[in-house]
């Protein structure tokens, strides 16, 4: 398949990731993540992980796996490509903070991919903004975003969970107290870090954003701090938000009894188990146009001009070049 690197889509510690084109087109297929053979380690496990979660909804799909250039000239680099999520990250969304109505839909499917995970036996370790992704989708009477969980370079098993393994995972202002305290890795870790997202999508700034530096955080939250949350959140949110900071970790790590909560509960705000969030919102909708606005620049850019029904185009492509995509098409 001949494709090429576009434009940089972000940086980690683990590699970048960079926008995937077809040869000969500039329009964004895939999305792939690079890392040099040296530091490839985590993609690899990264790579298993996600081969598990092939077509399970709320999941980054990753399509192959491919080691790219030349051995003898050590310059190898280990490449995963994954689909492409045009809204960019959860973070984008969030702006100024997203209207409380939207949030609980968005979180139920965050909860959703999350109780996939941890039935499957693992622990994401760094669940956020900047790892969850949006997916835009048409639906002729609005605007709908999908969010999907990315980004399972830290995850482990948690048949595998090693006490003092949290040292070195996850992001300081997302971590719990145990995992700040005592380095103790359960599911209810992401738990925590769901309850700070969720704030996150709330108010619109990171947790604990009130202190600048991180050993003041870890300083906060291993003496048992939990983020503050705002008076103007409704009684439901309120009560959602504490069951994810709960002191006690069996209180915490079972999801399926926060996806009954009335904050999420699917009759009560649309957006069932598998439904996409159909939003509105003059923010919102900005940032469709924005993104409505690339897509028309693309096809300009594009040295052949696609027809509308390039998109979403990805399927056809990769079955073009012999590929099958794992990809599930909505
Ligand atoms: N499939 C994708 N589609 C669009 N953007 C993506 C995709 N995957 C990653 N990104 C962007 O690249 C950023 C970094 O990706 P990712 O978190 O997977 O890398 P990482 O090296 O593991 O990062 P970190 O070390 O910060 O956890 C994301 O925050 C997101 O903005």
């Amino acid at each position: 398949m001949q494709w090429e690197k576009g434009k940089r889509l972000g940086k980690g510690g683990f590699g970048e990731v960079f926008v995937a084109q077809l040869m000969n087109s500039n329009i964004p297929t895939m999305a792939v993540k690079s890392a040099a053979e040296d530091k490839a380690a985590t993609l690899f496990a990264e790579h298993k992980i996600l081969t598990r979660f092939r077509n399970a909804p709320g999941i980054i799909q990753c399509f192959y796996d491919q080691p790219i250039g030349d051995y003898t000239e050590g310059t190898v680099s280990y490449n995963l490509f994954m689909e492409y999520a045009r809204g960019g990250s959860l973070t984008n969304l969030i702006g100024g903070g997203i209207p409380e109505s939207e949030v609980r839909v968005y979180t139920r499917m965050i909860l959703r991919a999350l109780y996939l995970i941890h039935s499957a036996g693992y622990v994401h370790c760094d669940i956020k903004p900047d790892n969850i992704l949006a997916f835009p989708r048409e639906t002729g009477t609005g605007v709908c975003w999908e969010l999907k969980i990315a980004d399972f370079g830290l995850a482990v098993e948690s048949s595998k969970l090693i006490q003092g393994s949290a040292d070195y995972r996850g992001t300081t202002r997302y971590k719990s107290p145990e995992m700040v305290a005592s380095g103790k890795l359960t599911p209810a870790v992401d738990v925590w870090a769901l309850g700070c997202t969720v704030l996150e999508m709330l108010t619109g700034r990171r947790p604990w954003s009130e202190l600048k530096k991180k050993e003041e955080v870890k300083w906060r939250i291993a003496k048992g701090g939990m983020p503050e949350i705002p008076q103007w959140v409704s009684e439901e949110g309120k009560d959602f938000l504490r069951r994810c900071f709960a002191k006690d970790i069996n209180s915490r790590c079972y999801v399926p009894g926060f996806l009954e909560l009335p904050f999420v509960a699917a009759d009560r705000h649309g957006g069932g188990f598998s439904g996409a969030a159909v939003v509105g919102g003059g923010r919102v909708l900005g940032l469709r146009r924005e993104i409505e606005r690339r897509w028309q620049e693309e096809k300009k850019q594009s040295k052949r001009s696609p027809a509308a029904a390039d998109f979403p185009m990805l399927p056809h492509q990769l079955l073009g070049q012999g590929i099958k995509p794992v990809l599930r098409c909505r």
